[in-house]
């Protein structure tokens, strides 16, 4: 005999209300409604720094099947505020499972709620677009709950890598020879990031947030690297004059994802919200050099506004948009040549780091390399 199961309540900003059952922790969360369609890698995706106050909506009917281990987190703790899913594994089953994604949600006070539609609740954020939530377990009255939910935080102008970032600097060693060096701004870095870049030779100084220019050329860096994180692109300024001042001394840069969004401040383009932000493992993106299309993880609420045909001279080069999503034209990447055309940074908006994700865009951590390479 299982006990019953708490019933839990789910209230979005615009009053529509689902009902499902306790999932997780009990209690009651906030945050930005978003939906991820990954069928796989959930671990990955609760750990992910960049959903940092955001409640995720599984479109998978089916979550936790394989467990939790201790491999595959992207960070030390779960970062999402709330978790939504249709059918959760009552029994996971993996020879890598430790413990199972209930268990760990309760471990770490992670609120969530299970049995809800969640196809409804996609295509409601689709056609209505992201905005608040709030799940509870305490609070049975809809209308109260949605009093909090429209009481809370917005996402628009949240400033919040600080707030996951690395309080130290620590160093991820290069795996066989070392043959460079790159500062890496920690917005809500993922594992898997200095991690690709120390499997071809780099030693990686993961800085905090907060880093100063200074902070950056005592590591006497080959490159600057500024990692994905959660918040509004526009909020930030410390961190875009950094990469100014970074840029006007020619340092090489590559960034991913938040990266890619205060590369194109830097170079003085504009940011602005999508309606409801590309999450998940399947997104084709094309390469406009090559004309190559690659399968490619994203997760982004926002993007960069930069022109597609012409190229747009700035105090640090020549930028030009490099990647584009086929779903919707969404800016994906980012580049910067000189007057000879010759490349001097770029990002992208996804993530070739791939945790979880297909490696197609992996080619972006050598075209690093070979950045590196160029300018040694
Ligand atoms: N993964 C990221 O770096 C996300 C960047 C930004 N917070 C966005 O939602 O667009």
């Amino acid at each position: 005999m299982t006990a019953p199961a708490q019933p839990a309540l789910l209230v979005l900003e615009d009053g529509r209300t689902f009902h499902g059952e306790a999932y997780g922790a009990a209690g009651e969360t906030f945050g930005e409604a978003v939906f991820n369609t990954g069928m796989t890698g959930y671990q990955e995706t609760l750990t992910d720094p960049s959903y940092h106050r955001q409640v995720v909506v599984m479109t998978a009917p089916h979550v936790g099947n394989t467990g939790m281990n201790d491999e595959d987190p992207e960070s030390k703790r779960i970062w999402v505020a709330g978790y939504v899913v249709r059918d959760p594994a009552r029994v996971p089953s993996n020879w890598r499972s430790q413990r199972s994604l209930d268990d760990e949600l309760r471990a770490q006070g992670v609120v969530g709620i299970s049995g809800i539609d969640t196809r409804a609740l996609t295509r409601h954020l689709r056609e209505s677009g992201a905005m608040r939530v709030g799940i509870s377990t305490v609070e049975t009255d809809p209308a109260k709950l949605l009093e909090k939910v429209k009481a809370s935080a917005e996402m628009t102008g949240a400033n919040l890598s600080e707030a996951v970032s690395t309080s130290e600097t620590y160093v991820v060693e290069a795996q066989g020879e070392k043959r460079f060096t790159v500062a890496a701004l920690d917005l809500g870095i993922k594992d898997m990031t200095p991690y690709r870049m120390s499997e071809r030779g780099i030693e990686v100084h993961v800085l905090p947030a907060t880093a100063s220019i200074d902070d950056v050329l005592a590591v006497q860096p080959d490159g600057l690297f500024f990692s994905n994180g959660p918040g509004d692109p526009a909020a930030t300024t410390g961190q875009v004059e950094l990469l100014q001042e970074a840029l006007g001394r020619d340092l090489p840069y590559f960034g991913i994802c938040f990266g890619n969004q205060l590369f194109g401040r830097a170079l003085g383009f504009g940011t602005y919200k999508l309606k409801y932000g590309h999450r998940g493992i399947n997104q084709p993106v094309m390469d406009l050099t090559t004309r190559k299309v690659e399968v490619t993880a994203h997760n982004h609420g926002f993007a960069v506004d930069a022109p597609r045909d012409t190229a747009t001279e700035t105090p640090y080069g020549v930028a030009t948009v490099s990647h584009v999503c086929l779903n919707d034209d969404v800016v994906e990447g980012l580049e910067l040549r000189d007057g000879s055309g010759a490349l001097k940074s770029f990002s992208v908006q996804y993530h070739p780091e791939a945790a979880a994700g297909p490696h197609d865009a992996a080619y972006l951590f050598d075209r690093f390399v070979q950045l590196l390479e160029e300018k040694a």
